[in-house]
Formats: C-alpha cells, sequence, structure tokens
C-alpha cells in the first residue's frame, strides 16, 4: 500500500483509547520513546474532542465488547474512531481487544453463533475471539523477530485471552511481523460459522502491519520491552 508522506509536527500526539483495559501502560511505554526529530505526547482518550487532537491512536487490550459499548454510549466517540480507524493517513495500533476491534468481523461467544462487525482497520482480517483459551490458558512465548531493534535479543510475547486471526482475505497486503511456532498454535475454529472456513495458514500470525495500521494478538505494554512501540511509532506513526 503506498502511503503519501504527510509533515508531522515536531511534538506528535498519539492517543491511547482509555475506555477499558491496559490503556495507562502503553502512556507510559510511549513516554519512554525518543525518535530522532520528535517529541511523543501520549494522552488518553475517552472523548471526541481528544481523539480529534491526535495523529496517532492505539486501541488497548481489555475487552472489545466493553471498550465498543462505552464508545457507543460516548456523544460522537464510536463514528470518530471508526473513521479514524479508516483512514489511510492514521497510524492506528490494536492489541488483543484492539486488534479484535480492527479487524473486519469477529466472533462472538467464539463465533459459533453469531458474527459481529469490526472497526475495519484493517481491511480483509476476520479474527476469533479467545481462540487461545481463557485466562488459565494465558501463556508466554519467547521469539526472536527480525524486524525490530536489537533483533538478536528474543521478546517476550504475552498472550491474555487472545484472538487468532481466522483468515485474512486474498490480496490483502497485510504485512506478517512475527508468527507462532508449530507447537504454540492455537486449535482451529470450526468451519461451520458465521465467519466461514478458517484459514489454517493464519491462525498463528500475531503481529501483523498493513500501511499505517498494525494489529498484535498479545500484550507488548506487558513486556517490559519497548522495542514494540518502538516499531510502531518508526513504522506506521513516522513512515520511516
Ligand atoms: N487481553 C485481551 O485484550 C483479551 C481480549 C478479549 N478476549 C476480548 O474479547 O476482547
Amino acid at each position: 500500500m503506498t502511503i503519501q508522506p504527510i509533515e508531522l509536527p515536531e511534538i506528535i500526539i498519539i492517543g491511547v483509547l482509555a475506555l477499558q483495559g491496559a490503556f495507562i501502560e502503553h502512556i507510559h511505554y510511549l513516554q519512554k520513546l525518543r525518535p530522532h526529530g520528535h517529541t511523543i505526547k501520549a494522552i488518553p482518550i475517552r472523548t471526541l474532542s481528544e481523539l480529534q487532537q491526535c495523529q496517532a491512536l492505539v486501541i488497548p487490550g481489555g475487552e472489545s465488547t466493553v471498550i465498543s459499548s462505552i464508545a457507543s454510549h460516548t456523544p460522537g466517540l464510536l463514528e470518530g474512531l471508526i473513521d479514524f480507524a479508516r483512514d489511510p493517513a492514521k497510524a492506528v495500533w490494536g492489541t488483543c481487544a484492539g486488534m479484535i476491534l480492527m479487524a473486519d468481523i469477529d466472533g462472538v461467544g467464539g463465533g459459533r453463533k453469531k458474527a459481529v462487525k469490526g472497526w475495519q482497520g484493517i481491511g480483509g482480517m476476520k479474527v476469533w475471539r479467545n481462540l487461545f483459551g481463557g485466562q488459565l490458558e494465558s501463556f508466554e512465548a519467547s521469539l526472536t523477530i527480525p524486524y525490530i531493534s536489537n533483533p538478536t535479543k528474543p521478546f517476550n510475547l504475552i498472550f491474555i485471552r487472545a484472538p487468532a486471526v481466522h483468515s485474512l482475505s486474498q490480496n490483502n497486503q497485510v504485512e506478517i511481523i512475527a508468527q507462532l511456532p508449530e507447537n504454540l498454535l492455537p486449535p482451529p475454529p470450526p468451519s461451520d460459522s458465521p465467519l466461514g472456513e478458517p484459514n489454517l495458514q493464519d491462525l498463528g500470525k500475531v503481529w501483523l502491519k498493513k500501511g499505517k495500521k498494525m494489529v498484535t494478538s498479545f500484550h507488548p505494554e506487558l513486556s517490559g520491552d519497548v522495542r514494540v512501540h518502538e516499531f510502531w511509532v518508526e513504522k506506521c506513526v513516522l513512515g520511516r
């Protein structure tokens, strides 16, 4: 996807949606970054006017249904978030619940009965909520990721009631930044759900990027390591 370069101000305001979930951690991690030529100001977002001040947005982990419901009860906020998520000029990163919201569609209750429309920030991605299991099946995986700084040092990926990619559409232009090894893949979702046939090749894709949009099914803001935040700011927010 070709993105037109836009002039960014010296101080970049990054909003972190602060309706529910792990938002404060993202604010702390973003405030630690010192990208060349810019200063980052990370602010919590609870209203449409706060969102309108931002050049970029993080949608944190938590409960996607709760985040959506609170946003829908705040005047103009849900519509503003959907527009922001779909605008190719705006950098947006969804972690875990945020990844579910960035999808085209997700399955409530695992998608067996009904599917729920997402905000469609990453076009062509369907996700399956909680495919990695419930709270007790939370796990960590240490992976070497070639795209981040200091790439020989493994990154600890933390999964908490994590969604999995159900399927990516053809010609989706999504870049895969990290993928789980075979032994950590979730069980395949059923093929007779409203989401349609899953693509088993996509289930282990846990970090994806498309233009200025990024999703991670894990929680980098709990890892004690700022390299995923640094990657997003450099590649998606600053586009360099
Ligand atoms: N850690 C998380 O963000 C969990 C996401 C949660 N399972 C949801 O459905 O929204």
